[in-house]
């Protein structure tokens, strides 16, 4: 257009300096004049054409070299976020582009403790499920850090995957992570009324369970064994599990973890994970280690095989008064175990369908028994676990475990509607002082000398 621009200027200059030529010849009959005229036309003219040829040729290269560059930042960005995918390193997302996957967040597929999940579609067409994180809660912030530290440098078959993150200065934090289809296992074992915020669910086949239970071993071996710095997940319960379309699990959820290093036994750090799951040695102010996960690992095994949680209120009538009690479901294996009558753990809605192998029951209840011992030192790691469940190693008759602890961790008097309180940052002795006296039947102090003597 430009160009097609100086060229009709150039002969519009021509045709005008033609003209006046012929008008001085014709008309004024001067020489001199006419020859200087002339002479400071041509050096006009020829000027303006130099100019608009230099014009043009400088357009053009800029030009080309535009879409060089154009093209090359493409590549290069292809290059970068393909390196960024393989690598596994999450990618800085701009809230906007949040905005448009969730449709301005219209698609709430779950609630916890520090935020909400939406999900949302990327632009690529990737499903995503975005956690936006509320603004200002310190507890929010530091969840965030730990999540991406812990998880950005994992890559696991049964490990949610991080895509991305997006810091708001002053406002909302947003983690974003593979879509799991089939939401999270807390709908899949227990029934309706036990399991909160249900989207999708159901009675998970018997098959599905036993390689739910091996596909967790997995994710928290890697984690505790083959990773640079152990990393302790410390919020292991079932709706931190979430199932994929074809129901292989997938460990999510690292807002409590903590990196260990390779030399240490053991990190000291405030009480976190939720009641019910909660190790023994979180009373003990001496520190936890990867052996807390394969506690709380142990408790999902007992919930797995049984369809119910471990702790839950009943209502039982006694000389015609209804009364509510804690049940521990722990308790009531343990004792089945003994009597030799194992089956009558299982799911009743298993059971009912049939598919149960019973082999396969007394092995998850025996490695769930083993991985709940009060005493760290009898736990089996998670590599062990792997091995036991995959038939590679034998699984033996466990211990009896006295079971002391679990009362005090797994029960809330204020609790009633069996909804699962969540610790972050509590220090153990703010539990200890709270629960005391309302647990008559057991001394804390008693408890204490038990597990200190491991
Ligand atoms: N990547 C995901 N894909 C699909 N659903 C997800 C995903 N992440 C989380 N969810 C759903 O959102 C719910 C809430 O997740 P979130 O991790 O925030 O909380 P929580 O683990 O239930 O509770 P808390 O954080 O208090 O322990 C999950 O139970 C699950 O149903």
């Amino acid at each position: 257009m430009e160009d097609r621009r100086a060229n009709i200027l150039a002969v519009s200059l021509l045709t005008a300096l033609t003209t006046f030529i012929i008008i001085c010849r014709v008309y004024l009959r001067l020489n001199k004049p006419f020859f200087l005229l002339l002479g400071a036309s041509v050096a006009a003219c020829l000027a303006v054409l130099a100019w608009i040829s230099f014009r043009h040729r400088f357009n053009r290269r800029r030009k080309l070299l535009e879409t060089k560059l154009v093209s090359e930042g493409r590549e290069l960005r292809i290059e970068y976020s393909f390196l960024r995918k393989i690598a596994g390193v999450p990618t800085k997302f701009r809230q906007s582009e949040l905005e448009d996957a969730t449709d301005k967040f219209q698609s709430l597929i779950g609630q916890g403790a520090s935020g909400s999940v939406f999900k949302g579609i990327l632009s690529d067409g990737t499903p995503v499920a975005v956690k936006r994180i509320n603004n200002g809660e310190e507890r929010g912030d530091k969840e965030f850090r730990s999540e991406v530290s812990a998880i950005a440098s994992v890559q696991h078959i049964n490990l949610v995957r991080l895509l991305g993150y997006c810091v708001v200065q002053g406002g909302p934090k947003f983690l974003v992570y593979d879509f799991i289809s089939n939401g999270s296992l807390a709908n899949w074992i227990f029934p309706k009324s036990e399991s909160s915020n249900r989207r999708c669910g159901g009675c998970l086949a018997w098959y599905l369970r036993y390689r739910v239970a091996l596909d967790v071993a997995k994710a928290l071996s890697y984690l505790h064994q083959d990773c640079r710095s152990r990393i302790l997940h410390l919020d292991v319960k079932p709706e931190n599990i979430l199932l994929d379309d074809n129901f292989q699990a997938v460990v999510s959820d690292f807002g409590l973890s903590k990196l260990m290093g390779r030399d240490e036994s053991r990190i000291i750090t405030s009480m976190r994970g939720t009641r019910g799951y909660l190790a023994p040695e979180w009373l003990l102010e001496n520190g936890v280690s990867e052996k807390s996960d394969i506690y709380s690992y142990g408790m999902v095994l007992l919930e797995l095989v049984g369809g119910r949680r471990n702790v839950r209120l009943v209502k039982t009538e006694n000389a015609g008064k209804s009364k509510t009690k804690w049940e521990y479901f722990p308790k009531i294996v343990n004792e089945k175990m003994k009597e030799g009558r194992l089956m009558e753990i299982v799911d009743p809605r298993l059971m009912e369908g049939g598919g149960v192998d019973e082999r396969e029951v007394q092995k998850l209840v025996h490695v769930a028994l083993w991985c709940t011992q009060e005493r760290t030192g009898l736990r089996p790691s998670m590599n062990m676990v792997v091995d036991m469940l995959g038939g590679r190693a034998p699984v033996e008759e466990p211990p009896e475990s006295p079971m002391i602890i679990v009362d005090l961790l797994g029960i809330d008097d204020e609790e009633s509607d069996g909804s699962r309180a969540r610790f972050c940052g509590v220090a153990p002795s703010q539990l200890s002082d709270r629960r005391i006296p309302s647990i008559s039947s057991y001394s804390f102090s008693n408890a204490m000398s038990i597990l200190s003597g491991r």
